[in-house]
């Protein structure tokens, strides 16, 4: 909740400290954590480009000012700033209505999501401390691996913090719905921009659920077709790893999920409600405590979860484990167990 300018003024001369005022939803500013990186630059082109943003604020620890002064000679809305290294980040983050974090280490060929938690796990808990301290309000939006287990360990820093909303957190998994309706549509012959395949459950394998029975506009798909498409859309991270060889992992098309996820989280702070698939705190899934589903975006993050009905039940059956084992790994990575 921004505060008018006169309150700020008066508290600012009895000498209050004030802590964590997010701008109003009418000026909205995004930061951006992990900007110089391969997902980081696109991702601020995009955000730049986003009329909806007023600010886009770009953290790297190398490199920002050069990405900042680039991106700031485009002629659109949003003012853009540079903040590097750990001394800049409360600034960065400070008053941030939504913070998007692809900060991190990508895949090799040959390894998993999860052989990044080492390098991940500590980067997303020291960034999440000082958002905790500066940017308690702010929607956190997690694209950093293993998605799985960032997004507890993100949760258990702002508990151990006391502002733990489980409404303004999530795992990204927009991509996942991306190149589902891609694959969808190509097999299809359907307009992908028409295409909706709500994809649920985590963002690893097996746990990557593409709900093809409920692709809108309704189609249908032969046993062989959807054996072949569910594992495609389950590696797809992976093909895109391989085909890069030892140079990262999927960069331009995640920048193009990042951004729309981003934007559908100003619009729901800005009152326009609107439903996309993320990684959540939720009790859609008997038995497992974060899940991907279509949720309701509106002003506070989550307004609504919508749950999951689905013929492909089997498949979420079959995730529970998997996300439950990468869930505990965040969790006990802060609880320090
Ligand atoms: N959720 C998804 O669907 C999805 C999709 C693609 C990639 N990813 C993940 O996104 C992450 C980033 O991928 P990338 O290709 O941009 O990697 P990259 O190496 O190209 O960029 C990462 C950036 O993070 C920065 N960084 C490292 N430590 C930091 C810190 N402590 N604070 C701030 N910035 C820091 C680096 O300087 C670099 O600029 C990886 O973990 C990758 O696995 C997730
Ligand atoms: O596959 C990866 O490692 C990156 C990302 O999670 C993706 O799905 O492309």
């Amino acid at each position: 909740m921004a505060l008018p300018a006169k309150s700020l003024a008066s508290a600012a001369a009895n000498g209050l400290r004030l802590v964590s005022v997010r701008n109003s939803s009418s000026q909205p500013k995004v930061a951006l954590l992990g900007a110089s990186g391969g997902i980081g630059q696109p991702l601020g082109l995009l955000l730049k480009q986003d009329p909806l943003v007023a600010h886009l604020a770009l953290y790297d620890v190398v490199n920002t000012p050069g990405v900042a002064a680039d991106l700031s000679h485009i002629d659109s809305k949003a003012k853009v700033t540079a903040h590097t290294g750990a001394a800049e980040l409360h600034a960065a983050v400070k008053d941030a209505d939504v913070i998007v974090i692809p900060a991190g280490v990508p895949r090799k060929p040959g390894m998993t999501r999860d052989d990044l938690f080492n390098t991940n796990a500590g980067i997303v808990r020291d960034l999440v401390e000082t958002i905790a301290k500066a940017a308690p309000k702010a929607l956190i939006a997690i694209i950093t691996n293993p998605v799985n287990s960032t997004v507890p360990i993100a949760a258990e820093v702002l508990k151990k913090n006391g502002v733990y909303d489980k409404r303004r957190l999530f795992g990204v998994t927009t991509l996942d719905v991306v190149r589902s309706q891609a694959f969808v549509a190509e097999l299809k012959g359907h307009d992908a921009t028409k295409t909706v395949v709500p994809v649920v459950g985590g963002h690893a394998g097996i746990t990557i659920i593409p709900l093809l029975s409920q692709t809108k506009p309704s189609t249908k798909f032969s046993d062989e077709e959807i054996a072949k498409l569910t594992p495609r859309i389950q590696d797809a991270g992976t093909e895109v790893v391989n085909a890069k060889a030892g140079a990262g992992s999927a960069t331009l098309s995640m920048a193009l999920a990042g951004a729309r996820f981003a934007n559908a989280l100003v619009r729901g702070i800005k009152g326009d409600k609107n439903v996309q698939c993320a990684y959540v705190e939720s009790d859609a899934v008997k038995g497992v405590q974060y899940f991907s589903t279509p949720v309701e975006l509106g002003p506070n993050g989550v307004e609504k979860i919508l749950g999951v009905t689905s013929y492909e039940q089997k498949l979420i059956d079959a995730s529970v484990a998997e996300l439950n084992k990468n869930i505990e790994k965040g969790v006990a990575f802060v609880k320090g167990k």
